[in-house]
């Protein structure tokens, strides 16, 4: 086994070009069985296997340095970089991660999990090598689909001002998570599949050879008719003009042609382009066809069937969401769901096949979604902006520039909202409640159940008066009744869940059931909790906290979103703006730390957000030992 002699670059280097082709198939069955356990990123990575190996074969990490963008593909770069014993436990809690990770290798240079930021960070490295007088190679690879993020054209027209030298990597297999999209894919695909173009491509760059250089007037008709053939033809022309030197298209799976390419790169003055064409899924039949489903896989899988085995239980929120939309769909064809390149995740295949025309797919464009949904709603339109809540953070100045200051009226469907589990500290949806509650104009939600949030959908669709949005997790929801007709719930109203002469918990979302769970043991003592779902995060139900601070109880907030900022800090302005004093009021939220990849239930231990927990704050309390205790800070 080739693959058992590589424990670092240098150790690669000692292959011969023609034993490579033969570690790429060790190393896409080591993929495919390590992940046939752990789960994870499997099609991406299958299909950069020769890619990554040719990138280190001809250059020296982590003097040169590799920046991968989103991450998610950065298997290959791990096993080769001496991590292949710790892929038992990929993805998992305090296990190797599943995106590039400075503190597991020097050869990470780069980390991300967000989509688009390699070219800008290259850029920065390459910038920063010059002013330094070093020479290391600095190297991006990107996707198709991260291509269609704006933050690589903003770096792509600066990349190609500055005329570093740095290379850019497009790792082009025509498919984003779902199929991409765009006018920059429709190029790429020109590119990648007219054989007549490729053709005509060789025929005209022989000819514009043969031309020969000559003076006087006609040089100037010449020149320009050099320009108008290449234009026309020579593949990668709009990166030309952008001031990159295009080489490709590039097999992705020849190992010997990509090491040709990127020692031809090596050569080029100022930023280099090399178009690779992959496969996603490559040499795994299940993935090839159908690299949708195998981008990330979540569960175990039979290698040999491809058969996912899926996890029994309820279906998730993100099911009930885009079931409902149909419903509402059916009935309002005002509604358009809009994604920044998430239709799978975000739920709304199904409402696609039945609106074809009625559901937007813009690639990872958060900030164009978010500013189109605004324009959607100016016009009358009843737009739902489907989007995670991480990748959501990408449209900050758009939500409040565009959404709120004009008061349209956009639906946010916000997802993924709380823990996430495996994809960790760069896919969290714990931020949103503290950067949306400020802005004016926005109501924000949050559903304790299944039930509730297609209660909050039908709200959202009635309310007229400005932007308003529903967060939920990326969980199973707790399997309630459903009711058949759907009502609007009055804004700013929260409901008390539990009655009880006890602490008071003001909790949202899936906190309600952990309050629940406490309140079940706290019983036995005697103990009765009082349970308020918090489902407005704003507007706060200021007559509810009104009563609440006249039983002059404890009162403890609950939520899987940062401490900072959030629903707790909320209930204490409120208060403090009241000039109502000495309330015992404590929070339970996520402590100013990023929380790294687990399971949520590790992710929620992790930060004390446990029924537990919260019976021994309240235990204590009792015991006369207030605020029992604080967060491990910095732990
Ligand atoms: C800002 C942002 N939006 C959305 C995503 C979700 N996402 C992760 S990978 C991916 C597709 C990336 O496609 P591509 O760059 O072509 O890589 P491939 O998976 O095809 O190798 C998307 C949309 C993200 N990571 N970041
Ligand atoms: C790499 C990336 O950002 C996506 O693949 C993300 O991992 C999808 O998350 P879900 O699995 O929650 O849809
Ligand atoms: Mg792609």
């Amino acid at each position: 086994m080739l693959l058992s002699q590589i424990n670092d670059p240098c150790d690669l280097k000692k292959l011969s070009v023609d034993q490579l082709p033969i570690l790429a198939e060790e190393v896409r069955q080591f993929l495919i069985e390590k992940l046939s356990v752990t789960g994870g990123h499997l099609a991406p990575n299958l299909g950069v296997v020769e890619l990554t190996i040719a990138l280190h074969y001809c250059y020296n990490s982590p003097q040169d340095k590799f920046l991968f963008d989103v991450g998610h593909q950065a298997y290959v770069h791990k096993i080769l970089t001496g991590r292949m014993d710790r892929f038992d436990s990929l993805r998992q809690y305090k296990g190797l991660c599943g995106f590039v990770k400075r503190n597991e290798s020097e050869h990470d240079v780069w980390e991300a999990g967000h989509s688009s930021t390699s070219l800008s960070a290259a850029m920065g490295m390459a910038l920063a090598r010059d002013l330094k007088g070093e020479d290391n190679k600095v190297v991006a690879i990107i996707g198709d689909g991260a291509l269609t993020g704006g933050m690589a054209f903003e770096a792509l027209n600066h990349i190609g001002h500055e005329k570093k030298d740095m290379m850019v990597i497009l790792n082009d297999n025509e498919m984003s998570i779902a199929p991409n999209v765009g006018a920059v894919h429709n190029y790429l695909t020109k590119i990648r599949s007219d054989r007549n173009y490729l053709r005509a491509k060789d025929e005209v760059e022989q000819l514009l050879k043969k031309i020969p250089a000559i003076g006087g007037k006609l040089a100037k008709t010449v020149e320009r008719l050099k320009d108008s053939l290449k234009y026309l033809v020579v593949s990668g022309v709009l990166f030309e003009e952008l001031g990159f030197k295009y080489l490709g298209p590039v097999d992705g799976h020849d190992v010997e042609g990509l090491i040709e390419a990127f020692t031809q790169a090596n050569n080029v003055k100022g930023p280099v382009l090399v178009h690779v064409l992959t496969t996603k899924g490559k040499g795994y039949t299940p993935a090839e066809e159908d690299s949708y489903k195998w981008h990330g896989v979540s569960q175990p899988y039979k290698i040999e069937s491809g058969q996912v085995l899926k996890a029994v239980g309820n279906p998730t929120y993100t099911d009930v969401f885009g079931q409902t939309l149909i419903e509402l769909g059916e009935q309002d064809k005002r509604i358009v769901a809009v994604t920044p390149a998430m239709p799978g995740g975000s739920g709304l295949v199904k409402f696609a096949e039945r609106f074809p025309d009625r559901m937007i797919d813009v690639g990872i464009a958060e900030q164009h979604a978010a500013t189109m949904c605004a324009a959607l709603a100016m016009e009358g339109m009843k737009p739902v902006y489907a989007v995670y809540s991480t990748f959501m953070q990408r449209a900050y100045d758009q939500i409040v520039h565009d959404i709120c200051r004009q008061n349209a009226n956009v639906m946010f469907a916000i997802d993924r909202a709380g823990f996430v589990g495996a994809d960790g500290e760069t896919h969290q949806g714990v931020f949103d409640i503290a950067f949306m509650r400020h802005i004016p104009n926005m109501v924000l939600m949050m559903p304790k159940d299944e039930n509730e949030l297609r209660h909050m959908m039908k709200t959202a669709l009635e309310y007229n008066n400005g932007p308003i949005a529903y967060r939920y997790p990326r969980s199973s929801v707790p399997g309630v009744q459903l009711d058949e007709v759907l009502t609007p719930i009055p804004i700013g109203s929260w409901e008390t869940v539990r009655e009880g002469d006890g602490p008071i918990v003001i909790a949202v979302g899936p906190m309600i059931q952990v309050a629940e769970e406490a309140a079940n043991t706290l019983k036995r003592d005697g103990i009765y909790l009082n349970i308020v779902n918090a489902r407005f995060i704003k507007p706060l139900d200021e007559t509810m906290l009104l009563q609440l601070a006249k039983y002059n109880r404890q009162m403890i907030v609950m939520e899987e979103a940062c401490d900072a900022g959030s629903l707790g800090g909320a209930v204490l302005e409120f208060y403090a703006k009241q000039g109502i004093a000495g309330l015992d009021i404590s929070l339970m939220g996520i402590p100013d730390r990023f929380i790294e990849h687990g399971s949520v239930k590790d992710q929620l231990q992790e930060v004390d957000l446990t029924a537990d927990k919260l019976v021994e704050k309240v235990r204590s309390y009792r015991a006369g030992q207030k605020f029992a205790f604080t967060h491990k800070a910095n732990q």
